[in-house]
């Protein structure tokens, strides 16, 4: 089996295409596993489909399903215009719905789902949270210094709403994000939809304008725009390497 391995912003994912439509949960355990595998928050099965340019489906690193990952929506669509699976602007089917992406070099562009609001702000652990849905569930909390991140409170609250957890700073016009991913089950260097929880919620309460700069702890730059109520992600990814596997 041919793969690539990608870097988006310090989340990195396994990539490949394949006809088979197989269960690739106990796959996906062992090639993201980074002591025994390759290594990788997650990986990124594309698969045909008779409508969209491909289908995917996406596994955490424990071999869970997520119905989106916003980096990995980048990674997979340089990979699908790379590999000639897609034009530079294609749309796939995910398990939150159909995404567009738009390849420009490194550059790739990604439309998201439409967010939604899950729940009222509400206060826990002495922070308030916000909770919103942008292709998987994320609470957001701001503070003054994302140093104060908090790995034990974030896994507590991860598994009471079963969702990420992300600690953002409002600096001007951009946000500093930590992300506590769920199926990782760790703090991870970035998340996209987590990036675009934070602005979203930042949005709504008139913290910024209608588009951002965001810095996830990997260090890396993106930008989030928000028009007609869809949000807009942008970034570079890189493939780091391809090899193949006897699979
Ligand atoms: N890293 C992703 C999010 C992947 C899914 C998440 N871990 C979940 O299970 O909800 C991103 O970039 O959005």
């Amino acid at each position: 089996m041919h793969i690539a391995k990608y870097n988006a912003n310090g989340n990195d994912f396994i990539i490949f295409h394949t006809f088979v439509e197989v269960d690739r949960s106990t796959l996906a355990q062992q090639l993201c596993d980074r002591q025994k595998g390759v290594g990788a928050d997650g990986l990124i099965v594309l698969l045909p489909h008779a409508e969209y340019d491909f289908k995917w489906q996406f596994y955490n690193n424990d071999g869970s399903i997520a119905s989106m990952c916003g980096n990995g929506t980048r990674a997979c669509a340089h990979y699908a215009f790379t590999n000639q699976l897609a034009n530079a602007s294609m749309r796939f089917l995910t398990g939150a719905g159909v995404i567009t992406s738009v390849v420009e070099n490194d550059l790739v562009e990604t439309e998201l789902t439409t967010p939604k609001v899950l729940s009222e702000s509400f206060e826990e652990n002495g922070l308030t949270w916000h909770f919103c849905d942008t292709g998987v569930p994320h609470l957001v909390t701001f503070v003054e210094d994302i140093g104060c991140f908090d790995k034990v409170i974030a896994r507590q609250m991860r598994y009471k709403y079963n969702a990420n957890v992300n600690y953002a700073r409002l600096e001007k016009n951009a946000l500093h994000v930590r992300t506590y991913e769920r199926g990782v089950e760790d703090e991870t260097l970035a998340c996209g939809t987590g990036m675009a929880a934070c602005f979203y919620s930042a949005y709504r309460q008139k913290l910024v304008g209608t588009s951002a700069t965001i810095y996830p702890i990997s260090g890396d730059e993106l930008s989030l725009r928000i028009v007609d109520q869809k949000l807009f992600f942008k970034g570079s990814v890189q493939k780091v390497f391809e090899t193949v596997l006897d699979l």
